[in-house]
This record gives structure tokens, C-alpha cells and sequence, in this order.
């Protein structure tokens, strides 16, 4: 399958900052495509690149078969992008911007930037400084669509949208990726992400922690909770086929979120001494993400003995002061 977007191992060193480190990504046609990641997590960057407006410090990416390094101009003319913070000329009116930017594209631009000006209800005569700021959104969002760009990449699309027009403009990406168009948005909004994206990647200090179909992912991950009669004891460790992502304790339950858990392994908890019952339920996007975020225990994890990890951390703690 040709990817729409593909980047092999994009690595961006600024100066006293890693923003992207080895990124590999393949983005499918006919997709809603979300990034995730916390604040200072690369999005931006990774969209900057994308777009040709920042070269890479190496590896490469392909937007549409182009080469934003070689050739930005190209690159931006066949995709629609919205920034985080638009810039717009705000001397010009609502009207003047469009037929400004129709003069680079042409066609049916006009029209349909009128059409969409017109559904936002925002007044054509209005100068962009006198906008507001969700106002100036749906101006950016009006003229980033109205080529029908086949790439659509938004950075934050819906902060400054009212709820109502948030939800009527991500519904509307489904329609845009049902009819073979893709779009890739980074978003902090989790919940409203979940109601559209057909893959989630995630960000985490500038390397890739996870690319893969929604659905998928959260029918591999469950939220595992243990009963115990005492605090302090060990869980068993679990086949390296599942991944420990996260592992807290509150009063006599412990609760651990797990990666490729499977039904018979409940049986390595309840035979245990101390264990009086475990119970799982699936999680949202929004506890996944926190639950990756918040750094993996990695292959097989709980620990099978609590005093392996003070024995680790005085082996750090030694190693620092070598
Ligand atoms: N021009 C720059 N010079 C130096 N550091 C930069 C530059 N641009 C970004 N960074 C750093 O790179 C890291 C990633 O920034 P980036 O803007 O890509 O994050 P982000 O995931 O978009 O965050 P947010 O969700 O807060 O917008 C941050 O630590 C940031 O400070």
C-alpha cells in the first residue's frame, strides 16, 4: 500500500533539546490519523517537518510521494494544514483572505471557502483582527479545506471551537476519510480524539511509544485489579508476551494496566497466597494514554519480588557516583 505519509527514522536535535528521536511512521490513505503526546512531546515538530517548515536534523519523510525538505512549496500545495496558532493577515477581511488564497489554488476554492464562510456564519466584511478567537479558527479551518485537499494535517484543530462546532467539525473528518481523503491531527482533547481516529500514535519524549488501529488497541488493553489481604505482596510476573504499563497501589488493591492479558492468566493471581480476587475492565483512550505516558515496567512485568526494586535503583544510585 502506497502511505500517505511516511517518516524513517526522523530524529530533531535542537540545541539542548531531542524533540523527535528515530521516528518511524507509515500513515494509511482514507484515515483519521491522531498523534498523541503530552506537552514538549514533538507533535509540532514532527508536523513542522512535515509540512517543510523545519528541515530534520536526519532521517527522512515522504507527504503525498514529496519530499517536504526538497520541495515545501509542493508539499503545502497539496495539503491542507492548520496550525495551532494561525497566521492570518489581519488586515484583510474574511472575503479579501479567500480570494487571496484562492489565487494559489484556483478552481472551486472560492466557492467552497464562501460556502463553508457562510455555514460558520461569519460576516465577509469583518476585518481577521476583529474576529474571535474560535471565529478565526473556523476562518483557518475554511481556507485549509477548501482546496479538498487529499492530506489534511491539523495541530490542535478544535481548541477555541465551541463544543457544538467541535463536535459537527471532527464528524465531519469521518466523511472526509470515508471518502478516501486522510487527515492527521495531533489533539489534547483524548476524548473527542476517541470518537474519530482510526489510529493512534503516540509521542512520548520525542520517540514513538505506540502506532496502531484504535480499535486494536483498546481491545489489547485491560485494567487489571488485584483484592489482597496484604498490601506488601508480590504479584507474579506475567509471560513476556504482555507489557506492564502501569502498576499502583491503593489500600489492598492493586491496580496494574496490561498490554495482551488473556483470560487464563487471572489464574497465575487467584492461586496465589494472599490474593483474594481480580477483576479487569477495559479502558478508555484517555486512561491508556496516561497509563503509556506515564512510562511502561516493560515485558512481563509486575515484579515477582518488591526488593528487586531497591536493589535496581542502588544499582543507579551506585552507578551515578562512579
Ligand atoms: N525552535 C526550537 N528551539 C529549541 N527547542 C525547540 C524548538 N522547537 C521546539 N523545541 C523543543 O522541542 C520539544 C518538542 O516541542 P513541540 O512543540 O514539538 O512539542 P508538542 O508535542 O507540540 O507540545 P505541545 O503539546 O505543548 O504543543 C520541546 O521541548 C520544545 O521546547
Amino acid at each position: 500500500m502506497n502511505h500517505v505519509i511516511t517518516t524513517t527514522d526522523l530524529t530533531m536535535r535542537f540545541r539542548g533539546c531531542d524533540a523527535l528521536l528515530g521516528v518511524d511512521l507509515n500513515v494509511e490513505p482514507g484515515t483519521v490519523f491522531a498523534l498523541l503526546g503530552e506537552n514538549g512531546a514533538g507533535k509540532t515538530t514532527m508536523i513542522r517537518i512535515l509540512t517543510g517548515f523545519q528541515k530534520p536534523t536526519s532521517g527522512s519523510a515522504s507527504v503525498c510521494d514529496i519530499d517536504p525538505m526538497r520541495d515545501p512549496l509542493g508539499v503545502r500545495r497539496r495539503v491542507g494544514y492548520v496550525s495551532d496558532a494561525p497566521a492570518l493577515y489581519d488586515w484583510m477581511t474574511v472575503g479579501e483572505i479567500g480570494w487571496f488564497a484562492a489565487s494559489f489554488y484556483g478552481g472551486n476554492f472560492h466557492p467552497a471557502y464562501g460556502e463553508a464562510i457562510r455555514r460558520y456564519e461569519i460576516p465577509e466584511d469583518r476585518k481577521i483582527r476583529n474576529l474571535s478567537k474560535g471565529q478565526r479558527a473556523k476562518v483557518a479551518l475554511s481556507l485549509s479545506l477548501a482546496h479538498d485537499p487529499e492530506l489534511l494535517i491539523l495541530d490542535e484543530p478544535t481548541s477555541g471551537l465551541d463544543p457544538m462546532v467541535r463536535r459537527d467539525f471532527l464528524e465531519s473528518m469521518i466523511d472526509r476519510a470515508a471518502a478516501g481523503r486522510t487527515v492527521f491531527l495531533s489533539s489534547h482533547q483524548i476524548s473527542e480524539v476517541e470518537r474519530v481516529a482510526d489510529t493512534i500514535a503516540i509521542l512520548h519524549q520525542g520517540k514513538l511509544r505506540l502506532c496502531c488501529p484504535l480499535v486494536e488497541l483498546k481491545d489489547s488493553i485491560i485494567e487489571l485489579t488485584v483484592n489482597l489481604d496484604d498490601p506488601l505482596i508480590a504479584l507474579p510476573k506475567l509471560p513476556d508476551s504482555t507489557e506492564t504499563l502501569c502498576e499502583e497501589t491503593y489500600g489492598r488493591q492493586r491496580r496494574l494496566v496490561i498490554r495482551d492479558f488473556s483470560s487464563d492468566m487471572h489464574s497465575l493471581f487467584t492461586s496465589r497466597e494472599g490474593v483474594v480476587g481480580t477483576s479487569e475492565r477495559a479502558l478508555p483512550l484517555e486512561e491508556i494514554f496516561i497509563a503509556y505516558t506515564k512510562g511502561s515496567l516493560g515485558p512481563g512485568r509486575p515484579r515477582e519480588n518488591p526488593s528487586e526494586i531497591v536493589e535496581e535503583d542502588a544499582k543507579v544510585t551506585s552507578g551515578s557516583q562512579a
